[in-house]
């Protein structure tokens, strides 16, 4: 397996590989674009998402600054909003379903370590895919992290770190993450 299929299936790689390297690269040359589009430009700066997403649906807005590793392992439903300032770590699979709304700031972060010190200092690292439930709200400066999935219809409240699966339509709140709420 390439580094990069090791990545894409979970499993521990070298983010130092040339190909992943490269395309990290190229990543961020389209962000760069998108970032600096002009705002009367709004073509613009949906082709260059149309380019960076690996899918998108009808309907897709994102405020700038938007900041992602790869763009390719991340694909977005239709009628999808994304407040400035988000960050998706996508070295594996995200998945954003339709109606989803995130508030400023909010990260998606697949990308983890070995907790294990000596291991970590190898060098690997690990993707673990996150998804968001069609519907959901995901409040400011919310982190979503890496394995998690989100259902739908859910809220999550503004500053939660959210560490464990999310059921579908309930509000959850904190560090950890809480379910407060069912909807
Ligand atoms: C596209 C965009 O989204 S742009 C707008 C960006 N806006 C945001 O990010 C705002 C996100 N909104 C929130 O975080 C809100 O507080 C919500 C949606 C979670 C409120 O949900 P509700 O179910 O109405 O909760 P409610 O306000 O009744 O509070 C219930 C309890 O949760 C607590 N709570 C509410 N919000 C939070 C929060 N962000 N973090 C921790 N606890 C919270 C309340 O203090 C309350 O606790 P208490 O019962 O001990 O008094």
């Amino acid at each position: 397996m390439t580094e990069k299929e090791k990545m894409i299936a979970g499993q521990l790689y070298n983010a130092g590989d040339a190909e992943l390297t490269a395309l990290r690269l190229a990543c961020r040359r389209l962000l760069h674009s998108f970032n600096h589009a002009h705002p009367d430009n709004a073509a613009d700066a949906a082709g260059v998402l149309a380019q960076l997403l690996g899918g998108s649906g009808a309907g897709l807005q994102i405020m700038p600054p938007f900041h992602c590793d790869y763009g390719f392992n991340i694909t977005v439903g239709c009628n999808v909003f994304m407040n400035y300032n988000c960050i998706i770590l996508d070295p594996a699979p995200v998945h954003i379903g339709d109606n989803v709304m995130f508030g400023p700031s909010v990260s998606l972060y697949t990308a983890t370590h070995p907790a294990d010190a000596a291991k970590r200092l190898e060098g690997p690292e690990l993707g673990l895919a996150i998804s968001v439930g069609d519907n959901a709200w995901i409040g400011g400066a919310a982190i979503i992290c890496p394995g998690v999935q989100v259902g739908r219809n859910a809220v999550v409240a503004a500053g939660a770190v959210v560490t464990r699966d999310v059921p579908d339509n309930v509000v959850v709140a904190g560090n950890p993450a809480r379910i407060i709420r069912q909807l």
